[in-house]
């Protein structure tokens, strides 16, 4: 099959708007709503990621610019997300489309409990005919509870709703090279950052680099991913009948489970298990489980179930993995063999088991 033959059998996508796409020609939405009713004729489910919400408060509570004082961010997010929804509803009802906020916080898809009540939510939605738009809870969200941006969001919602395609819709024509030139196919995702420029101008708050990133996370979660202008007439419709538009990614070869990928993307490491030379080729190249006895340090203050990283003895990143006890067990196990643990924690000799582990390619 050719590379985009993949896009065109997709049955479900989602779609993320940025703040530069919305806060610029109003026709955007009118676009948007014909190309969605066309996908869903053609049988495929849409889910909307829809930035702008603190764009368009900030001009609605009259603030100059965008704030920086955390309040007001949150102030300008809560007064924009109720006009960005009615846009929406206004736009949708065209099509007599039904539409349906989503607000989401990181640590709600951090919580299992949580992020499968928001993936059963959302497959209610699909089913029921709407189009779920989701955003980030930004009147809520602190720092540490934030998911980075809503390129982010959009790839860990592509992850949870197990999607077929992320297209992330903004206004460049896809990634340029250092000639400007749009780069048609990405292989290697890593390779590409170089061609990341820092941008402080604009209204978006990811630039191209956390797009790259989220496009790294959707392709391990098997989704393909394509960056487009938001801006040219027809451009989902261009998309999705597979034309050559914007930067393809292919969804990849070596996809991830959906609780590998948890692990590995939404989770935020509390801490990190050090491992000897011989542990770090076990785990590394022969997929083994992390034993007691060949760990060298711990760091952080984790509790049992938490995400760590998994390090080697120089510090290079090998992994991430969920930790089978808090750093205070794992300290006193560390290093030793089975024979050597003490009765209550003879269970502690395997600290992290395979399966819940990820191990970076090299
Ligand atoms: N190599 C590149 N190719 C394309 N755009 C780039 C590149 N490097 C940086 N950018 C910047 O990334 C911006 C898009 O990201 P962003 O402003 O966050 O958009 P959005 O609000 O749509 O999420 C572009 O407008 C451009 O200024
Ligand atoms: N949640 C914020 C958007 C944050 C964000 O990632 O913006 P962008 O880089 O334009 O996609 C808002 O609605 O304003």
């Amino acid at each position: 099959m050719a590379d985009r033959d993949f896009i065109k059998q997709a049955r479900r996508v989602v779609i993320k708007l940025g703040s530069s796409t919305l806060a610029g020609d109003p026709s955007v939405y009118s676009r948007l709503v014909e190309a969605v009713h066309t996908a869903r004729e053609g049988g495929r489910g849409v889910l909307l990621v829809s930035s702008g919400a603190i764009a368009l408060g900030t001009r609605k509570l009259g603030f100059r610019t965008r704030p920086k004082e955390m309040a007001k961010l949150q102030a300008a997010a809560a007064a924009g997300q109720s006009l960005l929804m009615r846009s929406y509803e206004e736009a949708f009802a065209a099509r007599d489309i039904a539409v349906a906020q989503v607000l989401l916080t990181h640590a709600d898809l951090a919580d299992r409990v949580r992020g499968n009540n928001a993936r059963a939510a959302l497959g209610a939605l699909l089913e029921a005919g709407a189009v779920p738009i989701l955003n980030e809870n930004d009147s809520v969200s602190v720092e540490e509870i934030k998911f980075g941006d809503n390129d982010q969001l959009a790839a860990m919602v592509t992850s949870l709703v197990s999607a077929d395609l992320l297209l992330l819709l903004s206004d460049v024509d896809g990634l340029l090279d250092e000639a400007g030139q749009r780069i048609s196919r990405v292989e290697d995702v890593a390779d590409a950052m170089r061609y990341v420029r820092k941008s402080t101008a604009g209204v978006g708050t990811g630039g191209m680099g956390s797009k790259l990133q989220a496009a790294r996370l959707a392709t391990l979660a098997g989704a393909d991913v394509v960056i487009a202008d938001a801006r040219r007439p027809q451009i989902i419709e261009d998309v999705l009948s597979g034309a050559d538009v914007g930067t393809h990614f292919m969804a990849s070869a070596s996809r991830l489970s959906a609780k590998k990928h948890w692990i590995a993307f939404t989770l935020r490491p509390r801490g990190d298990i050090v491992l000897d030379p011989g542990a770090a080729t076990a785990v590394r190249t022969r997929g083994k489980s992390v034993l007691s006895i060949g760990v060298l340090g711990i760091r952080g203050d984790f509790r049992s179930g938490d995400a760590v990283r998994i390090l080697e003895h120089d510090g290079t990143e090998i992994g991430r993995a969920l930790v089978r006890c808090a750093a205070e067990d794992a300290v006193v196990v560390a290093g030793k063999a089975q024979d050597e643990l003490p009765e209550a924690r003879a269970a502690l000799a395997e600290l992290i088991h395979r399966d819940d582990m990820v191990i970076w390619k090299t």
